[in-house]
């Protein structure tokens, strides 16, 4: 930059506005001399005899930047002549009294915002107030690409400048009036032909040096805090402004990095406010100087920076940054539509977060700050209702009612187009500098190591590096470990391509064990593979890569244990027939009840027919869900819902309920439960289908984390296969199941008294929605022999249902009939038959009874129609009743039996109903008293 001198050219101080003008002023600016501090009184009851400091005010003028520039000098150093001036000295008033506010370009957009801003700041009754603005949105941009254009010599540099002019112009005519107008205006039109001046200087060199731009891209902020400062002002509130060019001092680092110089700030301060401020001072963010006093910025989120900078100056009680989000999200919302705002993030989450990209503060941003505790708060100026984050201390409670704190993992966030390199032999086991070296490699290729991981083995080093280097990086460890490659001491060195990075972050993961348990498991459940970890000493993040493919998946898998899994369950229902639609009542009637009571959100993601079918996004209002079928469908797609219902929100707890009695819908359970979606179904088809997929089924449920639940395929709602699992499981061993498994066949054989025809009773129970879709699968004992066959296979037997003797009830030439309707309309002629069985039973004082039998001792099952004394338990059923006698070894004297309607609408619905909340992890314990808790609503089925 060459050698500083003091010379008074500095636009740094020779370009310093004036503050708001005064109209009673005695004194005029024109008519003083210059360099001289301005003592500022308010007529008219304003800000009578109050002195106040601004920006000073040193008239510049366009001739002495033509002069500056012409010189060379433009950006020597000058001191600050007005400050040094200052013979008052006074302390800066410090400590509580202090808030800041800061508010970016959005914020700052257009007059009205503007003039919000305004009454945000007069609405805070602080004692002290300093507000930092950024530009108006989109100013630095235009200014930086003003410089472009004039570095470029591209002449319609001087027509964006002129939009600069007409932005400021338009906006100041909407906000401002009078005299206040008038003075903006003057400074602007200063400003804007001193700009022209230097970029034309600029144009003729064809080159800006750094101080020239950051003097040229500073301007946005001198000109919405003038603006600011006096739409405050109109409203009868002292103000002042302030050139942060005259205060805050950084020294720069490098290109893009400053480090604030805190003792010369603290001096320049101190100097600033020697001349007594008023209680409201609107200061430029972005912009600084450095020690020798040239122009400089405070780089990328800068104007963040100028505040907790000048918060921790004056040891506020509290930054507030002003933005157009509600605070910080747990995770990026527009790939986790379930993330919530964060209430409080500690210093060390809020950097976490900020390096993996999310989008709160820049981690320099907290370090001025977190030296004094100063808390920051991330606020919404367009939802003033949203509290917002508060980044500090890590906070004991959640909020001040003594809330329960948040998750332990905070948030999550995401790194893509990462690749991951590994480095792998034998021979770096126990030798010192492999590490070295091997990161030596990466340096001199100049890769950024994202996150490294090595095995305590030190059989292989892996790190991460952004995936455009990783070929550079390869390249040189290839060439630098040639010979130890080609000795066998290193076996590979491999790159996985598209890779990301997966990070939880929350500073009590330190203290809590579990934490990264929890993790792996959601991450497991949602089969996602975890390529490599990395967790720090300081415990602040788990760090994981994975395939770029499964990240958003990762993410809402991770995100959602930790913040809804326990909650929330995505559910995809195929078939709304009768049970279907059942179930979506049952969801309808109970999601409130689920929600408040036991926080256990369900979400129905879509309903498919045969033919169409109905997506959502969020879940589909449950009250309309006829309606929405009618109205939103689409042409139904089983893959495409599968996808809809899994992928686009992933909530990790994934339900697909097949409530119809389609074999194709049963032959995907496979590739359900291997994506990681938990299936729940009354559809009989899958375990009786083939043994070989049945097994392959089994095998793959108790491999894989997902659940499969299949109560209502027997008895509906009755307790059938849970408690056959809990004999088998608890170490007894089957003999026998013997019963009426048929809801249908059981009503049929229980209302058949000789007072209504077979057919009518046939009828009566299709009614009753106790059948199949076809009454012949019924009639025919396929349905019975399924279920024998079901609870065979669950008792160990490896039978399939060819091996099941089945009685078939459904007339010879009634097998044929091309539809059930067709089958129901002839079976009347054949009444006689089954009323000439029933009376030959009657005769002898028996009744007819449709059984199945499971003999697990002889490996063989049967299904027929038997005659029972009407003194059997089998004679006493009631309406569909099943009735299930388990003879065991420990009930061997006396069979367990169980009892109860073993079909129909409502039972069967809830039967699958309570299948659904049988995923829950802690579900023993959480779905006794949650069936505890509907018992006590009065919930009867449950
Ligand atoms: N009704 C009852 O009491 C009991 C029924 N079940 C079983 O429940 C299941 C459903 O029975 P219901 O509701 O009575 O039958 P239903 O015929 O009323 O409903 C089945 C629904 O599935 C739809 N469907 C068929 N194939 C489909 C496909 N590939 N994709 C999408 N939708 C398809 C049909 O259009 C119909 O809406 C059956 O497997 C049945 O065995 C189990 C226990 C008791
Ligand atoms: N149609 C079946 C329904 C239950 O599985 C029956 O009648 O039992
Ligand atoms: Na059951």
């Amino acid at each position: 930059m060459g050698t500083i001198t003091v010379s008074p050219s500095n636009p740094a101080t020779s370009f310093r506005r004036r503050t708001p003008d005064f109209p009673n002023d005695s004194l005029s600016a024109s008519t003083l001399p210059p360099r001289k501090i301005f003592v500022q009184s308010f007529a008219g009851g304003k800000l009578a005899g109050r002195p106040c400091s601004g920006a000073m005010r040193i008239r510049s003028s366009s001739e002495r930047v033509k002069k500056a520039v012409s010189n060379n000098h433009i950006f020597s150093s000058v001191a600050d002549v007005s400050l040094n001036q200052a013979t008052e000295t006074s302390k800066v008033p410090k400590g509580e009294m202090w808030s800041v506010h800061k508010f970016g370009g959005t914020c700052m957009g257009t007059a009205e915002r503007i003039q919000k801003v305004a009454e945000i700041v007069q609405q805070d009754s602080s004692e002290r107030k300093l507000v930092i603005v950024s530009a108006m949105s989109k100013v630095t941009d235009m200014m930086y690409n003003l410089l472009y254009k004039a570095q470029s010599r591209d002449d319609s540099y001087t027509s964006s400048l002129d939009d600069v002019f007409e932005k400021h112009l338009l906006t100041a005519k909407e906000l401002l009036e009078e005299d206040d107008l008038e003075r903006f205006l003057s400074e602007l039109q200063n400003d804007i032909s001193n700009l022209k001046t230097m970029l034309r200087a600029i144009y003729i060199a064809g080159h800006a040096t750094e101080s020239f731009s950051d003097f040229v891209v500073g301007h946005g902020e001198l000109w919405s805090a003038q603006m600011l400062s006096y739409a405050i002002e109109k409203n009868g509130k002292p103000c002042c402004w302030m050139d942060t060019r005259e205060v805050l001092i950084v020294d720069p680092i490098s290109s893009n990095q400053v480090d604030p110089n805190y003792e010369e700030s603290e001096k320049k301060l101190e100097k600033w406010f020697a001349q007594r401020p008023p209680e409201t001072i609107i200061a430029t963010g972005f912009i600084a100087s450095t020690p020798q006093n040239i122009p400089t910025t405070l780089k990328r989120d800068g104007s963040d920076f100028s505040a907790a900078i000048l918060g921790a100056l004056v040891m506020a009680r509290q930054v507030t940054i002003w933005t157009d989000v509600d605070g910080v999200f747990s995770a990026d919302p527009r790939k986790v539509s379930e993330a919530v705002i964060l209430r409080t993030l500690s210093y060390q989450e809020a950097w976490e977060m900020s390096y993996f990209g999310a989008n709160v503060l820049h981690p320099r941003t907290i370090i001025p700050v977190m030296k004094y505790n100063i808390p920051i708060i991330i606020r919404n100026i367009f939802n003033l209702s949203a509290p917002g984050t508060m980044i500090c201390q890590q906070p004991e409670k959640e909020d001040g009612e003594g809330m329960i704190s948040e998750s332990v993992v905070k948030a999550f966030a995401t790194i893509d187009n990462l690749a991951l390199v590994n480095v792998e032999g034998t021979g770096m086991a126990g030798v010192p500098g492999t590490a070295s070296d091997i990161f030596g490699a990466v340096k001199d290729v100049g890769a950024n190591v994202i996150m490294i991981s090595q095995a305590s083995s030190e059989h292989s080093i892996c790190f991460a590096v952004p995936e455009k280097e990783v070929k550079a990086v390869s390249n040189i460890l290839q060439s630098r470990f040639r010979q130890a490659l080609d000795a066998g001491r290193l076996s590979q060195v491999e790159v996985v391509h598209n890779c990301s990075i997966l990070a939880a972050v929350g500073q009590k993961m330190a203290s809590t064990p579990g934490v990264s348990a929890t993790l792996f498991d959601a991450l497991a459940k949602a089969n996602i593979n975890v390529r490599a970890i990395a967790q720090g000493c300081s415990e602040y993040n788990i760090t994981v890569v994975l395939m770029q493919d499964d990240c958003v998946r990762a993410l809402r898998a991770a995100h959602s244990r930790f913040y809804l899994s326990k909650t929330t369950l995505a559910v995809g229902l195929i078939g709304p027939g009768l049970i279907g639609g059942t179930l979506l009542d049952q969801l309808r009637d109970q999601a409130a009840v689920l929600k408040e009571s036991f926080n256990i959100d369900l979400r129905v993601m879509g309903i498919s027919g045969t033919k169409s079918m109905a997506l959502s996004n969020s879940g589909i209002d449950l009250m309309r869900w006829r309606e929405h079928l009618k109205e939103k469908a689409e042409k139904a797609n089983l893959e495409k819902f599968v996808r809809n219902v899994q992928e686009n929100h992933f909530f990790p707890n994934t339900v697909l309920v097949d409530c119809t009695a389609d074999s194709d819908v049963a032959n995907h359970y496979c590739e359900w439960l291997q994506k990681g979606i938990h299936v729940i179904t009354p559809n009989k088809k899958a375990n009786s289908g083939p043994l070989d997929r049945y097994l392959k089924l089994r095998k793959l449920q108790r491999k894989s984390y997902t659940h499969y639940f299949y109560e209502a395929t027997v008895g509906a709602g009755l307790p059938i296969i849970r408690t056959l699992q809990g004999l088998l499981e608890t170490g007894d061993k089957i003999l026998q199941i013997e019963g009426i498994f048929s809801g249908t066949l059981s009503y049929i054989f229980n209302n058949f008294k000789g007072t209504r025809s077979f057919s009518d009773v046939v009828t009566e129970a299709k009614l009753a929605g106790y059948t199949e879709p076809d009454p012949r699968d019924d009639l025919s004992g396929s349905d019975v022999a399924r279920k024998v066959i079901i609870l065979a296979r669950e008792s160990g037997l490896k039978l399939e249902l060819s091996d099941i003797p089945v009685q078939n009830l459904v007339p010879e030439q009634l097998r044929d009939c091309a539809s059930s309707e067709e089958f129901m309309q002839k079976l009347p002629n054949f009444d006689d038959g089954f009323s000439k069985q029933r009376n030959d039973a009657e005769v002898e004082g028996e009744v007819l009874r449709y059984v199945g039998v499971v003999d697990v001792a002889n490996n063989e099952g049967a299904v027929e129609l038997r005659r029972y004394a009407k003194t059997h338990p089998f004679a006493q059923l009631w309406g569909s009743d099943n009735i299930i006698a388990f003879t065991t070894q420990r009930y061997r004297e006396q069979p367990l039996i169980v009892r109860g309607p073993g079909a129909g609408a409502e039972v069967t619905a809830g039967g699958v109903f309570s299948d659904i909340l049988r995923w829950k992890p802690q579900s023993n314990h959480t779905i006794q008293v949650l069936l505890d808790k509907l018992r006590e609503l009065g919930n009867s089925r449950f």
